[in-house]
């Protein structure tokens, strides 16, 4: 079974604008709400992909109803921690002029030490010899920096196959426990490593040194310039290509799903990788949060060229 994790899942409002005046009373063009948060975007896409996925996590108390109808509509099968407050609301600024996107992402609810232990009881009751664990996202607001590394060690002790998409901190850490897979932004990968990210070789040299570590598939998505590919038995460059892009939201999360999911189904890697970034293309070309449809999806399967490198 393929599970996703969201510590710290989110409203996603996107608001499109023709441009953001600072300091001014602006009118958005049109505006879409979706239930988001990294884990639970992983989920869309795993649906879309035609694969069931349970998302766990937190959801806070006080709009807990509009979040759980929108994942039933969707057939999101969840079983979350309830926790106090409310689930953040993230907003999401697309200038369509300008065709500039910002996000404006709040910190979240807090957890208690009860919530906290209910949710590790939880996933290490559920947790069998290769399941799949995605664990992605912010952690709460109040929450230790070291939440997942601990997860992960538990989840590696279970047998588990974990993927891991994080930053800052909460990555650092977490890729000492040794996940299976990440997949950090270039920026974010900038936190593990001081590379120049112009160089594709000095991304792979570092990206080489996890593997060297344990970990099996490092995937570093470089946003309009690509993505780079590494395991033990490859190294891999996707050409960037062009995309009528409508939110660039949810374009990581759409190639972690893909991961998941091609781990399910046991897909060679490179098979993988390139769902992975026909997923993220297909993403970015819809509105809001929204997961692409499968024939989008085959649409840039097509288009997809890879390098072996190195
Ligand atoms: N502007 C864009 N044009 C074309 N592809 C893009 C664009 N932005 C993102 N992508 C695709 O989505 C992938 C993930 O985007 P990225 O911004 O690196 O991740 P994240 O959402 O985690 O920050 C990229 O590797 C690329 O395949
Ligand atoms: O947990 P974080 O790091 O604040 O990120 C949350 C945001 O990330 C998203 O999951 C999108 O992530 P990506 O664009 O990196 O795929 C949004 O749905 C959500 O608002």
């Amino acid at each position: 079974m393929i599970y996703t994790v969201t510590l710290n899942p989110a409203v996603d409002m996107t608001i499109y604008i023709d441009r953001l005046e600072k300091g001014q009373v602006n009118r958005s063009n049109h505006y879409m709400i979706d239930a988001g948060g990294k884990g639970i975007n992983v989920s869309k896409v795993i649906k879309a992909l035609g694969e069931e996925s349970i998302a766990l996590g937190f959801l806070g108390e006080e709009n807990k109803e509009w979040f759980l109808k929108y994942l039933q509509r969707f057939g999101i099968k969840n079983d979350f921690i309830f926790v106090k407050g409310l689930t953040r609301t993230n907003i999401k600024i697309v200038e369509l002029e300008t065709k500039e996107y910002t996000d404006l992402n709040q910190p979240g609810f807090e957890i208690t030490e009860n919530d906290k232990q209910s949710l590790f009881e939880k996933i290490e009751n559920t947790a069998k010899k290769d399941d799949i664990f995605v664990l992605s996202g912010s952690l709460p607001a109040n929450a230790d920096e070291e939440m997942y590394f601990e997860m992960i060690e538990k989840l590696k002790q279970k047998g588990a196959i974990v993927i891991f998409d994080a930053e800052g901190q909460a990555l650092k850490s977490g890729v000492e426990a040794r996940p299976d897979v990440i997949k950090p932004n270039i920026h974010e990968f900038k936190t593990l490593f001081d590379v120049d990210e112009n160089d594709i070789n000095s991304v792979i040299g570092s990206a080489k040194k996890l593997i060297e570590m344990g970990l099996k598939i490092v995937l570093v998505s470089m946003g309009a310039n690509g993505a780079i590919f590494v395991s033990e038995s490859t190294a891999l460059y996707a050409k960037p290509f062009k995309v009528d892009v409508k939110s660039t939201v949810g374009a990581g999360d759409s190639m972690v799903a893909a991961i998941a999911y091609g781990i399910f189904k046991k897909m060679s890697e490179k098979e993988m990788f390139r769902l992975a970034c026909a997923c993220a293309a297909a993403k970015i070309s819809k509105e809001g949060v929204r997961a692409p449809e499968k024939n989008q999806v085959d649409y840039y399967l097509k288009k997809i060229e890879l390098e072996r490198l190195g």
